[in-house]
């Protein structure tokens, strides 16, 4: 069960240091990438850190947090702050979510199950990827009473009883809300993975594929295609599951009601950057936006990823649940986004980290450190509670343009 005061982790850490003991974690946001790169072999490594082109949107990420500082209140006398956010009606104990990260593997052994196990003694929200290395139903057991979340890398039109299988699968194992990404219909350029020869699918050891290898749809047209099972042609098998869900093409605005008769509950689209689209979103009937540039890692030359979040968040926040990430990696980031107009931040590449560093045990590290940050962070701004009421942009100074 987590602290319901995430900041208390301060106490626990400077009693073991009464006692000598250290953490082996950093506490410094910045250096959990510094420690994963320590225990990562180099194309692993790599991969987490890549990002599209020179790296600009990523760049552009973390320089548009720095546009804004938090303006504090004094004298405000309340306990410490609510973190408790609502969205599509359901109460949610913290602000913050797992992004959904395909092929954990590469990262840690333990993988997804590492991670959706420390989401739920965090009581924070687990998205499971469509890439991911462990299937639907084991990280649906290993988060167990947990939330969470699904995303979905949409197979073409033509490979729609695939889609349907999945969503049908992720709704039976007791995922709450479908995530669709429409910014990864192809992998971006990223020099990173080129230099290295670096694709997580193509691999020998074909693990961001497990999805596939156990969806029973996708299993029969193999076996219908080639007249073998997939375990007998792994590496065909694992070329033909990424060109289902990397299918190269987008699809259309129109597509949507596809998916909509088979997914009864919320449905938000990841990698709104336009106040158009969010717009389009609306008038499609969904219920949710993640603003969100994929952490700089699909387009270069693009917007930092927290620069559109008012504009979409004045358009349409009244309309649909607005979600954000991309280059959040403290709890000023948090509190600064929240106050923008998102209800609920995706942490990206910084629980990665602490999955490469140390398994269950690193994500737990960095999840319970964003929190007590984000508490704190509050509390001495006098902020009770990250309700928009609250926390808005009358907290906020822009300060550089
Ligand atoms: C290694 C890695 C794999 C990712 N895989 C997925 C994925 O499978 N599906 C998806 O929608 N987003 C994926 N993302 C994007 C994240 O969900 C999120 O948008 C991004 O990491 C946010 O940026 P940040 O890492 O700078 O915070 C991935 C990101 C990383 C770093
Ligand atoms: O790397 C990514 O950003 C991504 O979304 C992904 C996830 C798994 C396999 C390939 C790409």
């Amino acid at each position: 069960m987590a602290a319901c005061h995430p900041h208390t982790y301060e106490n626990e850490i400077y009693a073991n240091g009464l006692k000598n003991i250290k953490p082996s974690i950093s506490f410094h946001p910045l250096e959990w990438e510094a420690q994963a790169k320590e225990v990562l072999p180099a194309d692993s490594f790599g991969y987490v850190w890549g990002s599209a082109g020179l790296r600009e949107t990523d760049d552009n990420n973390r320089a548009a947090f720095r546009k804004w500082a938090i303006l504090p209140s004094r004298l405000v006398k309340s306990g410490f702050p609510n973190l408790k956010t609502t969205l599509f009606g359901e109460e949610y104990n913290y602000p913050i979510a797992i992004a959904p990260v395909g092929v954990q593997r590469i990262f840690h052994p333990d993988a997804e199950i590492a991670a959706a196990t420390a989401a739920r003694k965090q009581a924070v929200t687990y998205t499971l990827s469509s890439a991911s290395s462990t299937s639907i139903e084991d990280v649906a057991k290993a988060n167990d009473s947990g939330s969470r979340w699904f995303q979905l890398y949409w197979p073409s039109n033509k490979h729609h009883d695939i889609t349907a299988s999945l969503l049908q699968r992720a709704k039976a194992a007791g995922y709450k809300v479908l995530v669709v990404t429409l910014d990864t219909y192809i992998l971006g350029w990223r020099p990173s993975d080129l230099c290295n020869a670096f694709n997580p699918f193509l691999r020998p050891d074909n693990i961001g594929v497990e999805l596939g290898f156990t969806d029973p749809v996708f299993r029969r047209q193999f076996r219908e295609r080639h007249h073998k099972e997939v375990e007998e042609d792994m590496g065909t098998a694992a070329a033909e599951w990424a060109r289902t869900i990397f299918p190269g093409t987008s699809h259309s605005w129109e597509d949507l009601q596809l998916l909509r008769k088979h997914w009864d509950g919320p449905i938000v689209l990841k990698g709104i950057q336009t106040v158009q689209d969010a717009q389009r979103a609306v008038k499609a009937g969904m219920q949710g936006i993640v603003v969100s540039n994929h952490g700089g890692r699909q387009q270069d030359g693009g917007i930092g990823s927290l620069d559109v979040l008012p504009e979409i968040a004045e358009a349409t926040k009244d309309k649909l649940e607005i979600i954000f990430d991309s280059g959040v990696r403290s709890g000023a980031d948090i509190a600064k986004a929240l106050a923008l107009g998102a209800k609920m931040i995706l942490i990206g590449r910084p629980y990665v980290y602490g999955l490469a560093i140390g398994g269950e045990a690193g994500v737990s590290h960095v999840l319970r450190s964003l929190l007590g940050d984000l508490e704190l962070t509050l509390h001495l701004a006098g902020i009770p509670s990250v309700s928009p009421e609250v926390l808005n942009d009358s907290v906020l100074r822009r300060i550089a343009s």
